[in-house]
């Protein structure tokens, strides 16, 4: 296959995911999953999941380009090929591909063949305006049903350095296995405790995957078990586990895990990343809420909107509207008073979310203080290697922020509190 139709292959297949999530809602990581790139060679897959993010990162910016020379909207997949040639002209690639490869795109479904001459020259008129025009316009900003509640919780300013971070993406972070000793070029430690890929190339190649002495993890998602901070032998029960990065931590710690999950579909990767590292935990498929027995530890990493994980999903903001949410945190509540239950007393439960939505992680965090007699928040958990004290919350949690340690390329958002039980 020659590398132009690979490139074409990959363009046409990053058109059809933005047609999936701005046309159907629906999330990349579940249309990644239902093997929407599967027919795709390795190196076409890659480029059509970069193209297709770095599209959807930009989308704000593509859109503002295109509306000086689009008089009436176009069907939503030749607005896509705009989309898609208008970030690869603004990123420096050469017009004369991109802006033949959109046209015959275009060209090769009937119902579009209209349209090849006006993708042909409103991107030559793109190309004409380079980066420099896409350079002088502003941050990509989120949408009003996210921006809004965060404005209110953090500020504008706090919000403007959140849609920076969304707009620069993520770095790659891996947890190493206690005393492995990782030699992957290039990484950098980062003061929690991970290491920091930039330009990791494909994961699986890298040294030390085959072999489980690591594992991929953001810095912030890395945290809550940390937090959790589990002893060799003690009983921790991992309630939301799939697909396994903190389990993997637990039980890598030494601790007796019990991991469970609603989603099978989803256990089955956790099976598949204890088997590739040799870690042990005993897996359960079942509701969280069915839950019964009595656990030293629990970590409840609850279902969330995941507004915390935008660097890394920027479909996300686009293919939701928020509907979800109201329902999530009344789920939130319900596994967080059935997780208290669990604790044996004078045991502890780390709670946690990948949101920046302070009803998802503080507001929960306080209500349930509220709710129980026996329940008490442990600042002095929080105290681990690297973590600010300015990001302690009122209540007693943890709030991490995109915008944080951007000199280092950021972190997911995270909320994390460590609750005690009364002896
Ligand atoms: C944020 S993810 C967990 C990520 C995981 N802890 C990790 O570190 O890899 C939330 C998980 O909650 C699971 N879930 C949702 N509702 C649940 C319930 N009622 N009982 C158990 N698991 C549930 C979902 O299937 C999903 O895997």
């Amino acid at each position: 296959m020659s590398d132009s139709k690979t490139t074409s292959d990959a363009r046409v297949s990053a058109i059809r995911l933005l047609d999936q999530i701005l046309g159907e809602h629906r999330l990349m990581s579940d249309l990644l999953v239902a093997g929407i790139l599967d027919p795709l060679e390795p190196a076409e897959r890659a480029r059509a999941n970069r193209l297709a993010l770095d599209t959807l990162r930009g989308l704000e910016r593509a859109d503002r380009m295109l509306a000086k020379y689009l008089r009436k909207p176009p069907p939503l997949t030749v607005k896509n090929a705009l989309r898609v040639g208008t970030v690869e002209l603004c990123a420096g690639e050469a017009a004369h591909g991109v802006v033949n490869a959109m046209v015959n795109i275009v060209g090769e479904d009937r119902k579009f063949t209209g349209f090849k001459g006006l993708v042909n020259a409103v991107l030559r008129k793109i190309a004409a305006q380079g980066p420099e025009a896409w350079n002088a316009l502003r941050v990509p900003r989120l949408p009003d049903w996210l921006r809004d509640p965060l404005t209110e919780a953090w500020g504008a300013s706090a919000i403007s350095a959140m849609e920076a971070a969304h707009f620069a993406g993520a770095p790659l972070d891996i947890t190493p296995k206690p005393g492995a000793a990782v030699a992957i070029p290039g990484a950098e430690p980062l003061p929690t405790g991970s290491l920091r890929l930039s330009n990791p190339g494909q994961i699986t190649t890298l040294p030390g995957y085959a072999s489980g002495e690591w594992w991929v993890q953001d810095a912030a998602a890395a945290m809550p078990a940390r937090i959790l901070d589990p002893k060799p032998g003690e009983k921790v029960l991992d309630l939301c586990a799939a697909p396994g990065g903190k389990t993997m931590q637990l039980a890598a710690a030494g601790a007796e895990v019990t991991a469970l999950d609603l989603s099978a579909q989803r256990l089955k990767r956790l099976e598949q990343n204890l088997l590739r590292t040799g870690l042990k935990a005993k897996v359960i498929t079942g509701d969280a809420l069915d839950h019964t027995g009595l656990y030293d530890a629990v970590l409840l990493d609850a279902p969330c909107s995941a507004t915390g994980t935008v660097r890394r999903h920027p479909d996300l903001p686009h293919a939701r509207d928020g509907a979800e949410i109201g329902a999530l945190i009344d789920l939130q509540a319900r596994l967080l008073a059935h997780a208290w239950t669990l604790v044996r007393p004078g045991g502890r439960l780390v709670y946690c979310t990948c949101s920046l939505l302070p009803d998802e992680g503080e507001v929960q965090v306080d209500q349930a203080l509220a709710a129980h007699p026996d329940m008490r928040a442990d600042r002095t958990a929080l105290g681990r290697p690297g973590i600010h004290p300015q990001w302690l919350t009122e209540e007693g949690g943890l709030r991490l922020r995109p915008d944080y340690w951007p000199e280092r390329g950021g972190m997911d958002g995270f909320y994390i509190a460590c609750l005690r039980k009364s002896g």
